[in-house]
This record gives structure tokens, C-alpha cells and sequence, in this order.
């Protein structure tokens, strides 16, 4: 099979400043600094990919520079696996390369991205979660409530940086602010010990929280395993990076796991492991890493690609202050309305 190649291949770096920073238990995200991609065919039909590398969840900035370039190369010489292969082993690069060919296919085929992926009906909206960060309770409640006057009815609070007592506490004020019918999840990032973790569950559990969000270290297996059928569903985050399915599942370590694209490597990768653990009964989730709207509308089609996927974390871009250009996704009622236009759908991005 040729693997023989007449697409341009062009990268070029941006830097976007957050509005607010995000805080987590792992340290805060204060700027985006990445590469936005751009594949050009001979009719002149193009798609688009976005490398946003994230310390401790992807490659370097360097790294992921450096793979680019190999790439780059790689397509100058006309051979496709060749730049696949150049950055195999550096996930945000290899996210941006092979979301950007994704979108040229699918705008060839002058098909929707999620369709592409899925082959599948179409989908007019995905659900997603409002993301709060890990403000003091009386910033806690207020991000909350402005997040469900907006329509939002799932919000995912961050907890991990304070004493268990205090994130029971900045919880408990926040499901009496929106009251009941709100979807309540908390994300630790890896901060807790076991003994910790099972004080915050009995309290979450008569909170109504639904879901925990990598309570212990990455390399727990046993540890999270034990902490599942208490009232709480167990997520894995940063654990499917350190673990993998198959030991996530042989450990019986999660209810569900979280599917970052720009960290598993591309939307490709994150739609196999969705399909992966969805038969192993564990529910995927998908969320951007903070990442600009090309990155982020690509893990939107990819929500939209998982059959009967639960609350995503898509709903970010109001954590950028910028952005590389027009957002093609209208968030309203709680869910992201999936784009309809070929490809991933957005524009305006290179010429910005
Ligand atoms: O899941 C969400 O609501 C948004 C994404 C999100 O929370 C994260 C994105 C990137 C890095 C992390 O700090 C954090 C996470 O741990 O899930
Ligand atoms: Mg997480």
C-alpha cells in the first residue's frame, strides 16, 4: 500500500493566556502554549489539528516542537507513516497530525468529524459538565450556581488542595446553593491517601456526589479498586495514563475513566479505548486539556462519536482570556451543540 503523500504539512506556535488560571491539587494551568496544524491537500482542501502540550499529562513543549518538525520532514519527503511515526511517541503531537488529516478526510467526504469517526446517525448534542475550579467555598458556590443559571445541570468541583474537612465543606455548600437536581462530581487529582479518600466518600455519598475523580496517585490499582460500591462511582484520570484498560480493568480499579485526546495521542486512540471499556462495562468520559477551540471541537465530535456518553468536560473555553479563533460550539441547557458543518467545522483559525 502507498503511503505516498502530495499534502502540504505547516505547524506554527501559539500562546493563549487563561482568563482565571485552573487550579487543581496538581497545580495550576495559567497559559496554553502549543501548535496549531494545518494539512493542505492539492485541491487546496484543508484540515486543521492543535497540539497543546500539558506538563505531566503529555510530552515537553520542546518535545512536541521537535516531533512536529520530524513530521514536517516526513511529509516535505511525501511519506505519511513516515510523520506518524515521527511523533508515535509524543501524544500532543501526534494528536494534532492525526486530527488534522481526520479533518481533511472528513471535509472531503463533506461529513461532520463525529460522523466520520462513528460512521454512525447523527447526534445533535453531546452533554457536558461546567468545570469549577478550586476557589474558596464562597467562589466555589458562586461559580456553581452562575454555572447552573447558565443551564448547566452537571458541575465538576476540584478538590485535594485544602484538608478533606474543607473540600466536605466547599461541597456541602455548594449542594445546598443549587439544591438537589444538580449532577455533582469532584475531581482530587491524585491528592488523597486511602484512609482520606474513604472520609471524603462517606461524606460525598450523602452529599449526592455521583463521581469521584482520581482520589489516589496514578499508580494506585487495589487502592482505588477498594474504594468502588461505596456511594460513589470511582473515575480514573490520570490512571488510565499510568495503567492502561486492560490492568485498570483487571484490578477492577474504576467505574469510569476519563479520556483526555490530547494525552491519549488523538481523538483515534480515545475512541478505541471508549469503545474498549464501554464493553467492559466502564463508562468513558471525555475532556479537553484545557485546549484552544481546534482541539476542543475535535473532543466534542468525539464525544459525539460514543454512543450514550455521559457529561463531558468540554465546556473550557471560558477559562481562555483568547482564543485561536471562532468557536463553532454553542453551549446552552448543559450540552454542546455538535457541529454540522464537514470536518470539525472550524474556521478562521490560520489567518487569525
Ligand atoms: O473535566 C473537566 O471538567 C475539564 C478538564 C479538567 O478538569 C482537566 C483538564 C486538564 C488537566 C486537569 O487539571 C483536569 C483534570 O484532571 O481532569
Ligand atoms: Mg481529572
Amino acid at each position: 500500500m502507498s503511503h505516498e503523500t502530495d499534502l502540504t504539512f505547516e505547524y506554527r506556535p501559539f500562546s493563549l493566556a487563561l482568563d482565571r488560571p485552573l487550579g487543581t491539587a496538581n497545580g495550576s494551568i495559567d497559559t496554553r502554549d502549543g501548535f496549531l496544524v494545518r494539512v493542505t491537500d492539492a485541491d487546496g482542501t484543508v484540515g486543521y489539528g492543535e497540539a497543546s502540550p500539558l506538563p505531566g499529562w503529555t510530552e515537553s513543549y520542546a518535545d512536541c516542537e521537535a516531533a512536529l518538525d520530524r513530521a514536517r520532514e516526513a511529509f516535505r519527503t511525501g511519506d505519511e507513516r513516515d510523520a506518524l511515526e515521527a511523533v508515535d511517541r509524543t501524544s500532543a503531537a501526534r494528536h494534532a497530525v492525526t486530527l488534522a488529516l481526520a479533518d481533511l478526510e472528513a471535509t472531503r467526504e463533506s461529513t461532520p468529524l463525529y460522523r466520520y469517526l462513528s460512521k454512525g446517525p447523527l447526534v445533535g448534542r453531546v452533554p457536558v459538565n461546567a468545570t469549577i475550579g478550586d476557589g474558596d467555598p464562597s467562589e466555589t458556590v458562586t461559580r456553581a450556581r452562575d454555572a447552573v443559571d447558565r443551564g448547566f445541570d452537571v458541575c465538576k468541583v476540584k478538590v485535594g488542595r485544602r484538608s478533606v474537612e474543607e473540600d466536605v465543606e466547599r461541597v456541602r455548600r455548594v449542594r445546598e446553593a443549587v439544591g438537589s437536581g444538580v449532577d455533582l462530581r469532584v475531581d482530587a487529582n491524585e491528592a488523597w491517601t486511602v484512609a482520606e479518600a474513604e472520609t471524603a466518600i462517606a461524606a460525598f455519598a450523602d452529599l449526592g456526589v455521583s463521581i469521584l475523580e482520581q482520589p489516589l496517585p496514578a499508580g494506585a490499582l487495589e487502592g482505588h479498586a477498594a474504594l468502588r460500591g461505596d456511594g460513589v462511582a470511582i473515575a480514573l484520570d490520570e490512571g488510565l495514563l499510568e495503567h492502561g484498560v486492560d490492568a485498570i480493568c483487571g484490578a477492577g480499579a474504576a467505574d469510569a475513566v476519563v479520556l483526555k485526546p490530547m494525552a491519549l495521542g488523538g481523538i483515534d486512540v480515545a475512541r478505541q479505548v471508549a469503545a474498549w471499556v464501554t464493553e467492559l462495562e466502564i463508562t468513558p468520559v471525555v475532556t479537553t486539556t484545557i485546549d484552544a477551540v481546534v482541539a476542543r471541537t475535535g473532543a466534542v465530535h468525539l464525544a459525539a462519536a460514543i454512543p450514550e456518553v455521559p457529561a463531558c468536560g468540554l465546556a473550557t473555553a471560558e477559562f481562555l482570556a483568547e482564543d485561536l479563533g471562532r468557536d463553532p460550539v454553542l453551549l446552552e441547557n448543559g450540552s454542546a451543540v455538535v457541529p454540522q458543518a464537514k470536518g470539525l467545522g472550524v474556521e478562521g483559525v490560520w489567518e487569525a
